[in-house]
């Protein structure tokens, strides 16, 4: 995130922290003058002669009655906290705590001592009516639209394993300096490099050093027993991989932690009626590098979830008309909204009610008051699990890619959203030409290579944006949103180009492909043809394959 851009956030929470500040203030003395209502009615009952001919229904809204007392030191000690206030959240606490005992106790109005202790916490609290500063956490994911390319650095002691394995990282672009051992590092001025793998065979007492490179680490070894890969896990190793290398392997553990990198920031829904905590939840997460949405009206939480599709929704317990776990409970009725995280962020401290919460559907509840840097932390978290265990159940284990049910759903969503919003979407089916005989002739491992390497070449060369599937074997499926044809083919076009410029080694043999791909784009077909978009691709490639490959055609 820009400083610029950094710093009008920490402007608006500011102003946030301003606004709600001046709002505590007159809940306090508000909060006082109920209680001198309440001493008045204490001290000379027979004056309040009128709240016996009152109805039920007055006495259920009487400001004076315990419970709503209670209620509103509930609010105070839930949000003080959020916006620095932490002393006036503390003592809002214990008071919430004494306040719920007694209407556990069966009381229903206050009585002499709660309202003496009452009155001396509310003057103890507008007297600490200073906020602590606290830094909004910062962004640590990077984003872009296209991926540059990675460096890597690998230190390898055999001289020819090093070559080989550059040779083949190479294929899949990535731009590898090979050392010859650790100390070889010391030589180098240039940049830390973005991943560095090492032989383990280079000694555990050289390694250490490496990690104030402050990169993620790789070990190759031959020792596969526990002793070898608990030094690794010591030493934060993020991959261990096994001699012979599987460079595909390799290469989707790679591409898993690039684009963890360049992930697109988390989509987060808020819904609380609470509009100044939901803002302030809001800028916490923006300062993070997040996408947020806000809603004030439950009631529309499904339609809410259809358009923006959060991978996470925040939400409040108690809101006046709905409470959570019930919103919660009736959003896991519907199929597509069945595994989204939903966090429950609450004052609430009855344990019950907690895992009442849970049992309705919910995943984590987080207690307020929430310090920014733990609202981030545990957001981040979630939507990072949430987003492995969909890669696992959604992509293809060779390509990282979408599996192709998932790759076709998504084609279809897309298009119909194009079809909605009025803009252009280009599909194309790309497959790698006679690929049976790369098998036939390297073997089925050579042609996995460059399966995994077109689809690497896919991800680096489209956008973020763009969405990429195994639509079969050796067969692609892109969609890629807000392109017209021309710009379409001109992608396609350097892909193709690309991808026949790389050079696969089988031993000694060397070998390239080449692949075909047949192109549409949603704005060059007629109004009722937009669901046969696919079948229109895949005739192009038919086209291109009949045309003698190594083509694009539409
Ligand atoms: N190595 C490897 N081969 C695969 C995989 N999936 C499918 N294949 C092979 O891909 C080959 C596809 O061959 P064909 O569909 O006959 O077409 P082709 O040889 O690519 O020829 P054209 O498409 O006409 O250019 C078959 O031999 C499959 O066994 C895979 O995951 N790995």
């Amino acid at each position: 995130m820009v400083e610029s851009e950094r710093s009008k956030l920490e402007q608006k929470l500011e102003l946030l922290k301003q606004s709600y500040q001046h709002n505590l203030q007159e809940e306090l003395t508000s909060l006082c003058h109920v209680l001198k209502k309440a001493q008045r009615r204490e001290e000379s009952p027979e004056a309040d002669v009128v709240s016996s001919a009152v109805s039920v229904d007055d006495k259920a809204h009487d400001e004076t009655s315990l419970d709503a007392i209670y209620r509103r030191i509930h609010k105070v000690s839930g949000s003080a906290g959020t916006f620095g206030f932490e002393h006036v959240s503390q003592l809002a606490r214990a008071l919430e705590v004494t306040l719920l005992n007694a209407l556990k106790e069966g009381k229903s109005s206050l009585d002499a001592s709660l309202v003496t202790l009452l009155q001396s916490q509310l003057t103890l609290m507008q007297r600490s009516l200073v906020p602590e500063a606290q830094p909004l956490p910062q962004c640590t994911i990077e984003q872009s639209d296209i991926r540059s390319v990675a460096k890597i650095w690998l230190i390898e002691e055999d001289a020819l394993l090093g070559k080989r394995i550059l040779e083949q990282l190479a294929n899949f672009s990535y731009e590898v300096t090979l050392f010859s051992s650790v100390p070889a590092i010391a030589n180098t001025d240039s940049e830390p490099p973005d991943v560095l793998i090492v032989d383990a065979a280079a000694g555990s007492a050289y390694l250490s050093p490496l990690q104030s490179l402050s990169c993620p680490l790789f070990f190759i070894s031959e020792q596969d027993d526990f002793d070898a890969r608990m030094r690794a896990a010591q030493l934060n190793a993020y991959g261990y991989f096994l001699k012979p290398l599987n460079i595909p392997q390799l290469v989707n553990r790679l591409e898993q932690l690039l684009q963890e990198r360049h992930a697109p920031p988390a989509r987060i829904l808020i819904v609380d009626d609470d509009y100044q905590l939901a803002a302030y939840y809001q800028l916490v997460l923006e300062a993070a590098g997040m996408e947020v949405q806000v809603l004030d009206k439950p009631r529309y939480v499904i339609e809410q979830l259809t358009t923006y599709r959060p991978e996470l929704l925040l939400m409040d317990v108690h809101m006046p008309d709905y409470n959570g776990p019930d919103i919660a409970a009736m959003i896991r009725q519907y199929d597509a909204w069945s595994s989204l995280p939903i966090v429950f962020l609450s004052a609430e401290l009855d344990l019950n009610k907690q895992v009442d919460a849970l049992s309705h559907g919910a995943d984590e509840f987080l207690t307020k008051p929430i310090s920014a840097a733990q609202l981030v932390a545990s957001v981040r978290a979630r939507v990072s699990r949430s987003r492995t265990l969909s890669a696992l159940l959604n992509k293809d284990c060779l390509t990282g890619l979408l599996k192709h049910a998932s790759i076709k759903s998504a084609a279809i969503d897309e298009l119909h959203r194009a079809a909605r919003q009025h803009y252009p979407v280009t599909v194309a089916m790309i497959d790698i030409d006679h690929f049976k005989a790369v098998n036939d002739t390297h073997g089925h491992a050579a042609g996995d290579v460059v399966i995994a390497s077109l689809a690497t070449l896919l991800r680096q060369r489209l956008r973020q944006t763009d969405m990429i599937g195994r639509y079969g074997g050796e067969e692609f499926l892109v969609v890629l949103p807000h392109c017209t044809s021309e710009d379409g083919r001109k992608r396609l076009e350097n892909i193709r180009e690309y991808f026949s410029r790389l050079r696969f080694n089988q031993g000694a043999q060397e070998f390239g492909c080449t692949l075909s791909a047949g192109m549409v784009c949603s704005i060059d077909m007629t109004e009722g043809e937009q669901d046969r978009l696919l079948v229109r691709a895949d005739e192009a490639l038919y086209r291109a394959k009949r045309g003698g490959r190594n083509q694009v055609c539409q």
